[in-house]
């Protein structure tokens, strides 16, 4: 295939890839300076009538949904040959499967791709669309100022619910089609796409896809630890019953989001990932002593006197509400799931450090860690992806912090299981940074910065 040098006013730069009827090009817009995905029909198919029309119902669907949760048409187009193509956003991070054939996803980034894949599919489904092929090689992903984007691609045999029934050619690919789509005869309804839906949340979270249906091995049995209500939901959705499925994309999403949510699969946070090296409790308490803050500590904050905390390796000192000064973990090694390597010193102090990473909200602490200076490369905000990730629903407060020692951005949740702080500060004095999180049942924010202008490095 010899690489065309232009498309309309696209200027071709590389081969993306090649799907069963068409061939997609990175190209670059020089008007708009943006680069940009351009679809082809495949040369062997140009004078296929009813490949031709599906191509361009694609394009059609696409531009007429004009949703964030799916590819965008941008502009459509015809070569000299009577090839038509359109135009897309260039998605540059590939396809959620090249990304699950590179790691294993954390239950989290699982659960949120497939809320963001729920949500395109459900846009389709409201535009009255099935899709038919979902599989993890036809969401894209692209970055964006605000993080990553999830798009659902490749409609190429999508269909309208009103046309489905009846409807003879068999479409999908085995593994994620529903029983009903292989049988020459099976009328389709949106229940295909949940089975598909169900399909690709197996995939995200064992890493294989599921057996052909009917479906007996529940995910829970390839990757143990998987909230029930989750399984359930995906083995209800993989039934070849489609009368046991989720009515829709939209009751499929919802019930994952709503899992996403529940205090037992909350991201967790940094803190609650970690494992402490022992008990250290008592070396720690011998570490602290009362501080010289007197009431000045406590203005603002009426009943809260501060005390002053090291961590046993020495040099990060914290000034913590002496209420909350129950228990201690000096020294907390990265836990779980190839977390990375990055706590160089860490200190847990709180009211119960056992139920730390419950999020139940019965706790109050700090738990404080000093990460060598590349993790936060490019100033605090290249902990914005760790600090910024969304802990649990709700209203989230952002704001910077600056004083004669640290410099950086706090993130408060008042409604995350009691208060939830993070924040990412960098040392204006050393080569450090500190990340903290501060639970709170009693919701006071001022506290926040107490904490904040009582750590110090020594
Ligand atoms: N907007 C885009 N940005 C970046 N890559 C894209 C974009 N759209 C498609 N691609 C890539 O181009 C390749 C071909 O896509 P296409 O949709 O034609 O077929 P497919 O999904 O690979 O196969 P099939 O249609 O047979 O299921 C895929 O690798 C896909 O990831």
């Amino acid at each position: 295939m010899a690489q065309p040098d232009t498309f309309g006013r696209y200027r071709v730069i590389r081969h993306l890839g090649s799907g069963s009827f068409a061939t997609v090009w990175l190209a670059h817009d020089d008007r708009l300076d943006t680069p940009v995905a351009v679809k082809v029909l495949a040369e062997n198919w140009t004078h296929q009538l009813d490949i031709h029309q599906r191509f361009l119902e694609e394009a059609r669907i696409l531009r007429q949904a004009d949703s964030a949760w799916l590819v965008r048409v941008h502009d459509i187009g015809t070569l000299p040959d009577d090839r038509p193509y359109f135009v897309m956003p260039y998605a540059d991070q590939g396809s959620v499967a090249d990304l699950i054939a590179r790691k294993r996803l954390q239950l989290d980034e699982a659960l949120r791709l497939l809320t963001e894949i729920g949500q395109g599919v459900t846009v389709l489904h409201r535009h009255g669309t099935i899709h038919r092929d979902i599989k993890p090689s036809n969401v894209l992903l692209q970055s964006s100022p605000v993080g990553q984007r999830v798009l659902v691609a490749d409609l190429g045999f999508a269909k309208a619910i009103d046309g489905a029934s009846g409807f003879t050619q068999a479409a999908g690919t085995p593994g994620y089609m529903s029983p009903e789509q292989g049988s020459p005869a099976g009328d389709l309804d949106v229940r295909a796409d949940v089975y598909s839906l169900g399909a690709v949340a197996y995939e995200l979270l064992t890493g294989r896809r599921p057996p052909q249906p009917p479906v007996r091995v529940p995910p829970s049995r390839l990757r143990p630890g998987l909230p029930r209500e989750l399984d359930a939901l995906i083995m209800s959705a993989l039934s070849a019953d489609r009368g046991q499925r989720p009515p829709d994309a939209k009751a499929f999403t919802d019930r994952i989001r709503a899992i996403r949510m529940s205090p037992g699969s909350r991201r967790r946070t940094w803190a609650s990932r970690l494992r402490p090296v022992g008990r250290r409790t008592a070396a720690v308490a011998a570490a602290v002593t009362a501080l010289a803050f007197g009431t000045t500590a406590a203005a603002g904050s009426p009943g809260l006197e501060f005390t002053a905390v090291r961590a046993a390796a020495g040099d990060l000192h914290l000034a913590v509400p002496g209420a909350w000064a129950q228990q201690f973990h000096s020294g907390l090694s990265p836990g779980v799931d190839g977390e990375p390597d990055a706590v160089d010193d860490g200190l847990l102090v709180a009211t119960d450090i056992d139920a730390w990473g419950d999020g139940d909200g019965a706790v109050s602490g700090v738990f404080a860690a000093l990460l060598p200076r590349e993790r936060g490369a490019g100033g605090a905000d290249g902990l914005t992806p760790t600090v910024g990730a969304v802990p649990c629903a709700g209203r989230v407060e952002r704001r910077t912090f600056a004083d004669r020692r640290w410099r950086g951005e706090v993130w408060y949740w008042p409604d995350c299981g009691g208060a939830l702080t993070m924040a990412a500060l960098r040392s204006t004095t050393a080569d450090r940074t500190l990340y903290l999180e501060v639970r709170q049942p009693d919701r006071r924010p001022e506290v926040v910065n107490r904490i904040i202008a009582g750590t110090r490095l020594v």
